[in-house]
């Protein structure tokens, strides 16, 4: 037997990872830390399940396992003839009594329709221990099943068609009381974590008395080693932090009446760049998107990595024989959580996780959870043709691919070639076989290529989401970048939203993501996207959980719609932060439109503005794209480059604009009002205006509706 190695390296800097927070999922679940008692009842359960490895090589049972029939119904698992990899701290008997996916192949998308159909929050893993309880009894259950039959023998076909889509809840439970014993050294973890929080605390509130009321001055810019050569001290600074945040949090009540918001916004800002090492341009753009409190949560959460997942390859294999393989070779590991059926959590491995046998076997890609949420919302479906417009390294292509069982196809585009190589790699180890790989910008699709049934655009963005795995966001990411991109995202999702079909029987759908959380690069683009294209409505993205996207933030407002778009945090659900946003597109796109975008004269338009800024001056086409980001005061979009879908309404919108617009100028509407409105007849706006010929119009002051 080969000497057990210790934790990995990454293993060991990552520390137990929380787990994934579902506590928007199922109603069952508890917020609070596990009590005491809990941890008692919990560690007994594990204490009475957890069986250790024979050293015969045979597989001692459960106690538990006598009588009872499994209530997972027909699955039979097979004698287990090999001998397992490493010892076990499980029974792989209980790893077989899993039931994974239906048939084994992946259907996420039925899975969000189960899920959205209601989830079953008496099925949500829970870990107190009244619901650990009654899952460890269906676990109990299991064992008694499989005693006669014994273990599944993984070099045998899974027997396919047995497992319903309902059996996979259970799955996830038994799987879960599989790596019991992780989960009990999970919640040890935990205990002991809650114990050091409160010895924090006390610390704290002692060393709040003991720090004289001058160290906490925010006006004194030598303290907390600001200006200081000396180290910081990050213990005084982090008093600062959480005192400054409290009373923001409740200002009226708690403020010094000497002090305004704005001075104590900049010194806790000051403090954060210190504490966190941001610059101060990014901490304030951060901290801006949140309350105080919740600001401060999402620092923090940046400081730790976000637990390691990895995707299942059902083109390859099924959840439950990888989870079965690699708990065989040392991995604690258990279901991401409710809402995907391919995800593993891993909570520790003696083994390097991209080096085993069945990564390279392509049993299995590394994939943050949150890189699962937009193919989740592009559902697309077999015998699709899909685009994947900024596909490298390819984590999403290879999922699309595995939704669509290998069938339809694929094309999988990215500007950069050397990316595209690792997009190949990835390709060939999943053993994907309906993609093609392309490198194009890809606003020149649709040119290239259009009529797709779905589009992804995960675009290129400044990482504000993934701070924790790029800590050099905090300090390389300029006012520049957050023009300069969201100009670029701006024109790529025009170029997706144009490639796909409108009439298509099956889809019709695009999907834009981004692990950014800057409003720049998420509502605004979308919002931009509304207001040039009026043939496409946002909808729900039919993900479970992740926070409505903005509907207004600071002086911008968006339209009301942005509410189908989802937000997600590291601080709120333990994944990258992450924004997805779906469209339907009901309309078709003018051909002139496209023609405009596909021009090289376009095209070096939109190249030269997404260079953005030069020698400090911003280029008047960014400036005018920014300007095209918000909505009127009713939500309606401000800009229509075409579109006419309800002229009657366009009318009353554009009226409205118009009389805006002249106001602005100085030119009192009404004795202006009917030449003004013929000459923005809706017809006539919808008569074959393209966007660069509206752009154009707009440069030279010429244009027709107002910004
Ligand atoms: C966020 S990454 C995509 C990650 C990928 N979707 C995945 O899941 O593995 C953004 C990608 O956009 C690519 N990119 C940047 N500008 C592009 C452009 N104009 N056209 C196409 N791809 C572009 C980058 O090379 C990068 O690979």
């Amino acid at each position: 037997m080969a000497p057990a190695r210790g934790p990995s390296r990454r293993m060991q800097k990552q520390g137990p990872p929380a787990p994934l927070d579902e506590s928007r999922i199922g109603g069952k679940r508890k917020l609070a830390a596990p009590t005491n008692g809990a941890v008692k009842k919990q560690k007994k359960l594990g204490a009475s399940r957890v069986v250790k490895a024979n050293n015969a090589g045979g597989l001692k049972r459960s106690a538990n396992s006598a009588g009872k029939a499994s209530t997972k119904g027909s699955f039979k698992p097979q004698e287990r003839e090999a001998k397992p990899l490493k010892p076990l701290m499980v029974d792989v008997a209980d790893v077989d009594d899993l039931s994974d996916q239906s048939g084994g192949a992946e259907d996420d998308n039925a899975g969000m329709d189960d899920d959205l159909s209601g989830v079953d929050a008496a099925n949500v893993f829970d870990l107190d221990g009244d619901e650990l309880g009654s899952d460890a009894d269906d676990f109990a259950n299991a064992l008694s099943a499989s005693e006669d039959e014994d273990v599944v023998d993984s070099d045998q076909e899974v027997q396919k068609g047995v497992w319903s889509e309902d059996d996979d809840s259970d799955g996830e439970e038994a799987l879960t009381a599989a790596n019991i014993a992780g989960l009990s050294q999970r919640l040890d973890r935990q205990q002991a974590e809650v114990n050091a929080d409160a010895e924090a605390e006390l610390a704290d509130d002692a060393l709040q008395t003991n720090i004289a009321p001058a160290d906490l001055d925010m006006d004194d810019e030598t303290e907390g080693g600001r200006t200081s050569k000396l180290a910081p001290d990050l213990q005084l600074l982090r008093t600062r932090i959480t005192e400054t945040v409290r009373v923001l949090s409740n200002f009226k009540e708690l403020r010094d009446p000497a002090r305004s918001r704005a001075e104590y916004t900049e010194a806790v800002l000051r403090d954060i760049c210190a504490y966190y090492g941001y610059s101060p341009y990014l901490a304030e753009r951060l901290f801006s998107l949140f309350p105080p409190q919740e600001a401060l949560a999402f620092f923090d959460a940046n400081e730790t990595p976000r637990p390691m997942v990895v995707r299942t390859n059902t083109l390859r294999t099924h959840r439950r024989d990888l989870a079965h393989t690699l708990i065989n070779r040392g991995v604690s590991l258990e279901p991401v959580g409710k809402w995907s059926k391919v995800g593993l959590q891993v909570y520790e491995s003696q083994v390097p996780l991209g080096a085993t046998p069945e990564y390279l076997a392509g049993h299995y890609i590394l994939q943050a959870a949150s890189s699962f949420l937009p193919v989740m919302a592009l559902a697309p479906q077999e015998h699709e043709r899909c685009l994947d417009m900024a596909a490298a390294p390819g984590g999403k292509t290879t999922h699309i691919a595995a939704l669509m069982k290998n069938t339809g196809c694929i094309f999988a585009n990215d500007a950069s070639k050397d990316r595209s190589r690792g997009l190949i790699g990835n390709i060939h180890r999943l053993g994907v076989k309906n993609t093609i790989v392309c490198n194009y910008s890809a606003l020149e699709f649709p040119r290239v290529m259009g009529g797709f049934d779905r589009v992804l655009l995960d675009a290129p963005c400044s990482g504000t989401g993934v701070i924790a795995k790029d800590p050099s966001v905090k300090t390389n990411k300029t006012s520049d970048d957050f023009l300069r991109l969201p100009h670029l995202q701006k024109q790529l999702l025009l170029a997706a939203i144009d490639s796909v079909d409108h009439a298509s029987k099956t889809g019709g759908y695009i999907v834009y993501s981004t692990c950014s959380v800057m409003v720049e690069e998420n509502e605004q683009v979308v919002q931009y996207a509304l207001n040039k294209r009026p043939n496409v409505r946002l909808v729900s993205t039919g993900l479970i959980f992740g926070k409505e996207g903005f509907t207004k933030y600071q002086s911008k407002r968006f339209h009301p719609s942005m509410k189908e778009t989802r937000r997600y945090y590291p601080h709120a659900f333990n994944v990258d932060g992450f924004f997805v946003s779906k469209f339907k597109k009901v309309g078709p796109t003018p051909a002139d439109a496209v023609k405009a975008q596909g021009t090289p004269a376009e095209q070096a338009r939109v190249s030269n503005a997404a260079a953005g800024v030069e020698n400090g001056v911003v280029s008047g086409e960014v400036g005018a794209a920014v300007g095209t980001d918000e909505v009127n005061e009713d939500g309606s979009a401000i800009l229509n480059a075409f579109g006419g879908w309800d002229d009657d309404e366009d009318a009353v919108y554009i009226e409205r604009n118009l009389k805006k617009h002249l106001r602005r100028k100085g030119i009192d509407p009404k004795a202006s009002k009917s030449k003004a409105v013929r000459a923005l007849d809706p017809k006539k706006a919808t008569g074959g205006v393209s966007v660069a010929e509206s752009e154009e119009r707009r440069g030279s002051g010429e244009e027709t509706v107002v910004e």
